[in-house]
């Protein structure tokens, strides 16, 4: 049987184990096989003592029975029978009470290790480099980091553990037949293996195709089924419900198809290794007959094959079934596996050191360029702000602006050129102590379907209820937070449908102020922005300007911009012109 998925699921499942995790795996493993003998010696010794007592004065007849008869010194042969019956069952009882517990730590060490692929997948996923991570798609990401793990869990790591017990009763049942009888080890030989072979191989190339395809067609359903949702106000105006909702049906119909394909598959060994059985009977009977012509060899032989594949098909079929399902599942190994390489692993965190922004903040020198792009997005950069400072950004669309904030908070990484605080390089050492500094506003603010407090801290069980009441009034929502029936504690729906553009960004803006902003970014937003949330955004801004904090606008409306000291203007990633307000107004008008 080939061996390549299996050996490769083995080296899967290795990664994501610790050295006590394999060691535990396998002890695991010698459990499983000592299960596995029990589970035999349990049968083999049902079938004699079920014949002894049947026949009368059948303990004589049989050695190993009659010697135990002897030694117990038992008189009445009726008892011992009882005892005999008792003494099977009990170690039915014990076998199986201890198989049910190897059974527990086995399904218990396999929930650990599909946490810990969760957990690897989560890290790789929030560690991705930033602009790769927006080119993943949430759809995508949801799936690699959920449903990959639980298809990797049921498909390949269970299958493992099914497939290690199973082959440990197929040996210990294949050597025990080959202490008894050689002959028959042959005949079973020559009839379980070929045809097993061939189900697999007839199979596995389909098994692997359907994992395949589902792998792809299941985020692409789940990504419309978003777009399907969080899109309902544009979609119903566009009169394209409908269109989405059957693209996601057809496709969950595919889905559907191929999973009741792949469970048939998982129906059909047992039906083959029936017939394969059958077929081990009419040979033995052909061998008899041409053969071997002695009748009673003959019976016994079918008799013991008979018994053999009793015991044996169920463990083959198991076995057949765990090897599809790895086929079938093959798709999850290729998954977990990608994004593994070193362009992809962030420098372990350095060491963190304290950051004092007490004087001035600059771009030194700045360039920076997307992998891939054929011209720089920034170049030589060179602004230098003080603190407490409202600075503007301006320029078309495309021209720098939101690369030039993310390179400030450190989610891109300038090229050359440095980023400078009180005059001292921004490095990967300063990152915490940056991040606890800096707000961000963006265009769309991110909102939870929360309360408006669990918005404004990001769920923060012990909230600062002084700081909370600050931020709330620097952000303007004091009014609009009293008028509403539980006020802070209000939801605000999904992604915030139940608030204006303006509510939502200055929800933003008081998350920032609660975490204590010294430095905050806004992002406004170009799309959302009537008079009236402008206004509103406007209002708040005004009120930060009366702060000391550092506020860097990139706006699309020149009057956000009425408090600033200056104003940048960007084009094709280079700064072209600074401006003050004023000139540019009247420039404008
Ligand atoms: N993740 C990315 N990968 C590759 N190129 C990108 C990526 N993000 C932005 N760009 C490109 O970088 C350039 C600058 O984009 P940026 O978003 O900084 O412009 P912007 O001035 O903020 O535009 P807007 O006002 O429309 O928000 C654009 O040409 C854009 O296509």
């Amino acid at each position: 049987m080939n061996t390549g998925i299996v050996n490769r699921s083995i080296e899967s499942i290795q990664y994501y184990l610790s050295h006590s995790q394999k060691r535990e795996a396998v002890g695991m493993f010698l459990l499983l096989l000592f299960a596995s003998f029990l589970d035999v010696i349990g049968l083999a010794a049902l079938v004699p003592v079920m014949m002894v007592a049947g026949e009368p004065g059948g303990i004589q007849k049989n050695e190993i029975i009659f010697s135990i008869y002897n030694f117990l010194g038992i008189e009445s042969e009726k008892i011992f029978l009882v005892l005999l019956i008792v003494g099977i069952f009990i170690f039915f009882l014990a076998k199986n009470a201890f198989s049910t517990w190897v059974s527990y730590l086995q399904t218990r060490f396999t929930a650990r290790v599909g946490l810990s692929v969760v957990k690897s997948q989560m890290y790789k996923y929030l560690h991705f480099p930033f602009w790769h991570f927006t080119d993943v798609g949430s759809a995508a990401l949801v799936n690699s980091t959920i449903t990959v793990p639980t298809y990797y869990v049921i498909g390949i790591v269970r299958q493992i553990f099914i497939l290690l017990s199973e082959i440990c009763i197929v040996v210990v049942i294949v050597v025990g037949i080959f202490i008894y009888k050689p002959l028959l080890l042959v005949i079973l030989g020559l009839v379980l293996f070929p045809a097993t072979f061939l189900a697999y191989r007839a199979l596995r190339v389909k098994s692997q195709r359907i994992g395949s395809k589902l792998n792809v067609l299941r985020p692409a359903t789940m990504g419309i089924v978003n777009e399907l949702f969080s899109g309902y106000v544009e979609l119903k105006l566009a009169n394209k419900q409908k269109h989405f909702s059957d693209s996601a049906i057809e496709k969950q119909q595919n889905i559907q198809v191929l999973e009741a394909e792949a469970y048939l598959y998982t129906l059909l060994p047992l039906k083959l290794i029936e017939m394969v059985a059958i077929l081990g009977v009419i040979t033995i009977f052909l061998y008899a007959i041409l053969i071997a012509p002695d009748s009673t060899s003959l019976i016994s032989l079918v008799g013991l094959f008979a018994a053999a594949a009793y015991r044996l098909m169920p463990s083959v079929n198991r076995i057949l079934t765990a090897m599809l399902q790895l086929k079938t599942s093959q798709y999850t190994i290729e998954a977990l596996e990608k994004f593994r390489g070193d362009e992809y692993v962030e420098a372990p965190h350095p060491q963190q050191l304290p950051l004092r922004f007490e004087q001035s903040l600059s771009f030194q020198n700045v360039n920076f360029s997307f992998p891939g792009a054929v011209r720089p997005t920034l170049q030589d950069i060179n602004i230098d702000i003080k603190k407490g400072e409202k600075i503007g950004f301006i320029g078309s669309s495309g021209s720098g602006k939101t690369t030039l904030m993310n390179i400030l908070l450190r989610f891109y990484t300038e090229q050359s050129g440095h980023i400078a605080i009180d005059g001292e390089r921004l490095t990967s050492q300063h990152l915490q102590a940056w991040h606890k500094i800096i707000g961000y506003v963006k265009q769309d603010t991110f909102l939870m379907e929360a309360s408006i407090k669990d918005n404004i801290t990001l769920g923060e069980t012990d909230v600062d209820e002084e700081r909370l009441q600050y931020a709330i009034e620097q952000a303007s929502l004091q009014s609009f937070i009293k008028g509403l029936p539980e006020g802070v504690n209000t939801y605000i729906g999904e992604r915030g449908s139940k608030l204006s553009g303006g509510q939502r960004q200055r929800i933003g803006i008081a998350r920032a102020m609660y975490k204590k902003t010294e430095i905050l970014v806004l992002d406004e937003a170009t799309s959302a922005l009537d008079n009236e949330t402008e206004r509103e955004v406007n209002e708040a801004i005004n009120k930060l300007s009366q702060t000391d904090i550092t506020i860097l606008i990139i706006a699309h409306r020149i009057t956000t911009l009425r408090e600033c000291d200056r104003i940048y203007e960007l084009n094709e990633g280079k700064i072209i012109a600074e401006h003050q307000y004023e000139s540019l107004i009247r420039r404008i008008v």
